[in-house]
């Protein structure tokens, strides 16, 4: 883990010989030594935080960037890392939202004085990532926009494409505009997850490849003989159940595969590890706050108020 003080890195495909995709916040030189590289390489983690294993100690520090030395004689295996966080995000925000019976679709509601889809905007915004790409309609940019140049300049790269028929298309649209090595996908209509629940589960994705925030299930669960038969076929173990959240952080490399996979066999899915389960890869289920719902019919908006009351939200001001 990296330490407070140490800035994270993360190489993508580190070799010994080739350093290829090299991502870092502040832009940094790490000198790192050969055997740690190698160790690297056998775990087969594409994402590693390479120096946070070692002894490293920052050795000078000037104009934002920084000379990390770690422990061992440095080797000519330099690794020169470009400026950015590893990190992307892609903020769905295309849904027209039927079950909300609204004039305008649910994200652009106002809670708290503030459209849903900015609430998570801006926890995004606070979190350490390059860029966000919102997947949104055309009409509805100037939403994004206006907070943005209220807000001021912000570091991150923010950018905006349209959505598809279903959510899996407008995820594959956002996808696309990604750069980054890691994408975070969220639900415009998810306001209040928080940035320790992002850190979290990004920190999962990092060491397995792929992770969601989830919550334990409290009810018991039935599943029906089918979708118009409403009579049981089955109680899965409730231990085992857990209810789906955002953001779903998945290797962008391994989710592109994913939709490759999909659209060749005509998957559909409703969240976007299953792209990464139907691939047979394992996804880490990181525990999630309850307080993480998702906006969708009217109720929800007076729970996600009373959650961002007791939370003290100031609401903005015109
Ligand atoms: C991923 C999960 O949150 C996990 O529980 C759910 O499965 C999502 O369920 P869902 O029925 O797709 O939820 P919705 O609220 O309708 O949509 C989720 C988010 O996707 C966006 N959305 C939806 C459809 C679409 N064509 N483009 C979109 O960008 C919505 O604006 C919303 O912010």
């Amino acid at each position: 883990r990296p330490s407070k003080d140490v800035s994270f890195v993360s190489c993508a495909k580190l070799d010994a010989t080739a350093p290829s995709t090299h991502v870092h916040k502040h832009g940094c030189t790490i000198s790192v030594r050969n055997t740690a590289l190698a160790d690297w390489n056998t775990c087969g983690v594409a994402m590693c935080g390479v120096f946070a294993a070692l002894s490293c100690r920052r050795s000078l520090s000037n104009h934002g960037s920084h000379r990390l030395r770690c422990g061992g004689r440095p080797t000519s295996n330099t690794v020169r890392l470009a400026t950015g966080s590893d990190v992307g995000v892609v903020l769905l925000s295309a849904g027209v939202g039927k079950r909300m019976g609204a004039s305008i679709p649910k994200q652009y509601i106002k809670l708290m004085g503030l459209e849903i889809a900015l609430h998570s905007l801006d926890t995004f915004l606070a979190c350490d990532v390059a860029e966000i790409v919102i997947v949104c309609a055309e009409d509805w940019k100037f939403v994004f926009e206006d907070h943005l140049k209220k807000k001021g300049p912000v570091e991150v790269d923010v950018k905006f494409t349209t959505g598809g028929d279903e959510r899996q298309d407008s995820v594959n649209n956002g996808l696309a505009k990604i750069q980054a090595p890691i994408v975070a996908i969220h639900d415009a209509a998810r306001p209040l997850v928080t940035k320790d629940e992002v850190e979290k589960v990004v920190a999962d994705a990092r060491e397995h490849g792929a992770a969601l925030l989830a919550v334990r299930t409290k009810a018991t669960i039935k599943q029906a003989v089918s979708e118009s038969k409403a009579f049981v076929e089955g109680t899965p173990q409730r231990k085992l159940l857990w209810e789906a959240h955002t953001p779903q952080v998945i290797q962008s490399e391994l989710l592109r595969k994913g939709f490759e996979k999909a659209e060749k066999e005509g998957l559909e899915v409703t969240d976007d590890v299953s792209l990464v389960e139907q691939l047979g890869e394992k996804v880490k289920l990181t525990e999630g706050e309850y307080t993480n719902i998702k906006v969708t019919t009217p109720e929800d908006i007076a729970v996600a108020e009373t959650i961002l009351k007791e939370r003290g939200f100031v609401p903005p001001t015109e």
